[in-house]
């Protein structure tokens, strides 16, 4: 029999592998592997695998009708799919290809090898409009914009031929995983779809105002991104729905700002494909060596900055909002990164490992990539630091965010909510103050700062940062015209 590998594309329409599947007309297990060695991985979290099973509930339930279920077994992948094998005989698998971390690559470098040796045909889809192996931008955004206009095949569950195999594992998911909690986005199809309708309709009409706000996004940015890193939606079928919405909208611009980051969403996850040794070490190679902190002072660092009490209202409230609820805006992520690497000089990594854990969207292509380009290690990008303070009084000027999430200042007027520590010991003891001190001063700030900006002048950075763009960066129109000819 065949079998449909679900990893990271957990839905039904526009997916690649299933339609294969479907069109060959031959019995067909459909199967999800909840590996062990992923759950423990440092970049995940329980908030993930949650996420993940809601997600195949709702397949589940989407498949029901049609007398199909998901065959989903708790073993690392060969492992499963050995078993699978003795018992059914694999002839091919069909599945999407994964732009992930080092260990999802070197499973599937195994995987690969045991098909081989075992004459299995693995049919690995694209993933999206990412080309796998790419050594340069020539003629990706063609290929993007050629890749995102393509009508999407109907997948047609009624001619499936589903299989179910004697070793589904009906207890995958420890119980914990199967707890709702109200927190976070649910995940699934469905939620997927209602989520962007409702956008499309009418939250959109606020997108650009709200962006960088860190309580208006909540509302008014799309929040689809776990339903893209978890496949729930195809970034294809988001964007061909974006273009129909286009017409009847009344908020253009706002689309177009959208649309636009549905181009980076791709643009940053090629670059890891790309480039995946970005998750080991920064992609400029001038800054192998920068001078982070590290030992005890670099551990007491990192764990104040993780436990959101740094002294910083909004870098708290940010830290702790991300616990809870999983999300964070774009602008709010670049600036943890920023304070974790500037402010404090944390290595990347680890701040990469923590965020990971937190970001219900944990994308390896999409994080690692921003989180080198907002650590300013890049030699291609404007470095920018950003300064919590400014940042707190432009983002969150009445301290809404700020009071929701350190409710401990909840009492302290605008004036004060950005920096506490300009009370004076009267009004500390009169408001009862249980909060830090900023955990960082001024003249360690202004050392940090110069080193970053010195750094980037060195002769091995400009040279990498070349390397860079001709590999990460589209080449101006003229450029690409010559290569044609
Ligand atoms: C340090 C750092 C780490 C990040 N890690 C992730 C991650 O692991 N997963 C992830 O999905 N996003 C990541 N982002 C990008 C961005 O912050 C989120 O995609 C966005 O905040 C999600 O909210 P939304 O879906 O409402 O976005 P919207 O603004 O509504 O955008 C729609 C979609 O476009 C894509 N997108 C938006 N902004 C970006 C961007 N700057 N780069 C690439 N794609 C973008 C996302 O898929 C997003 O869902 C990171 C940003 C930073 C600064």
């Amino acid at each position: 029999m065949n079998v449909v590998w679900f990893k990271r594309d957990l839905r039904l329409h526009d997916h690649d592998a299933l339609f294969k599947a479907i069109s060959l007309g031959k019995p067909c297990l459909l199967l999800y592997i909840l590996e062990p060695s992923l759950i423990e991985d440092t970049h995940y979290d329980d908030r993930h695998w949650r996420f993940v099973y809601e997600s195949l509930q709702d397949l589940n339930k989407q498949l029901s009708p049609y007398g199909h279920r998901l065959t989903v077994i708790k073993g690392e992948a060969l492992d499963v799919l050995q078993a699978i094998h003795q018992r059914h005989e694999i002839h091919t698998i069909f599945s999407h290809q994964e732009i992930g971390i080092a260990r999802t690559f070197s499973r599937d470098r195994k995987i690969e090898y045991w098909c081989k040796n075992n004459s299995i045909v693995w049919q690995q889809s694209p993933h999206g409009a990412v080309v796998r192996g790419l050594q340069h931008r020539l003629y990706w955004q063609d290929h993007w914009y050629n890749y995102m206009a393509r009508s999407i095949p109907p997948i047609e569950l009624n001619k499936l031929k589903s299989e179910q195999s004697c070793l589904h594992d009906v207890d995958a998911f420890d119980d914990i995983y199967k707890q709702t909690n109200p927190h976070f986005q649910y995940g699934g199809e469905s939620s997927a779809m209602v989520t962007l309708e409702d956008f499309l309709t009418d939250r959109h009409l606020h997108y650009r105002g709200s962006i960088s706000s860190p309580s208006r996004s909540r509302h008014y940015c799309s929040r689809l991104s776990p339903y893209l890193a978890w496949g729930n939606l195809s970034l294809r079928y988001c964007y061909q729905q974006t273009q129909l919405a286009f017409a009847q909208s009344k908020g253009k611009q706002h689309l177009n700002a959208f649309s636009s980051r549905l181009h980076w969403h791709c643009h940053f996850i090629q670059k890891f494909e790309s480039e995946s040794r970005m998750e080991f070490e920064a992609v400029n190679r001038g800054y192998l060596d920068f001078p982070y902190d590290i030992g005890d002072s670099a551990h007491e660092k990192l764990a104040i900055w993780q436990q959101g009490k740094t002294g910083y209202p909004l870098v708290d409230a940010c830290i702790r909002c991300l616990q809870t609820t999983g999300y964070l805006n774009f602008r709010m992520r670049a600036m943890l990164v920023s304070f974790a690497c500037h402010y404090l000089n944390l290595h990347w990594k680890s701040v990469a490992e923590y965020l990971a854990k937190l970001f219900l969207d944990f994308d390896p292509g999409i994080h690692y990539s921003q989180i080198q380009m907002q650590a300013g290690i890049t030699g291609t990008n404007t470095i920018r630091i950003y300064n919590p303070v400014k940042q707190s009084q432009e983002q969150d000027p009445e301290g809404e965010f700020i009071r929701l999430w350190c409710p401990e200042l909840s009492s302290l007027s605008n004036d004060v909510i950005h920096s506490p520590w300009l009370l004076g010991p009267l009004e500390k003891q009169m408001f009862a103050l249980d909060y830090p001190e900023p955990m960082v001063n001024a003249d360690c700030i202004q050392i940090n700062r110069e080193r970053l900006w010195s750094w980037r002048s060195r002769d091995k950075v400009k040279l990498e940062a070349k390397r860079i763009l001709n590999t990460h960066v589209t080449p101006n129109s003229e450029t690409r015209q010559q290569a044609k000819r």
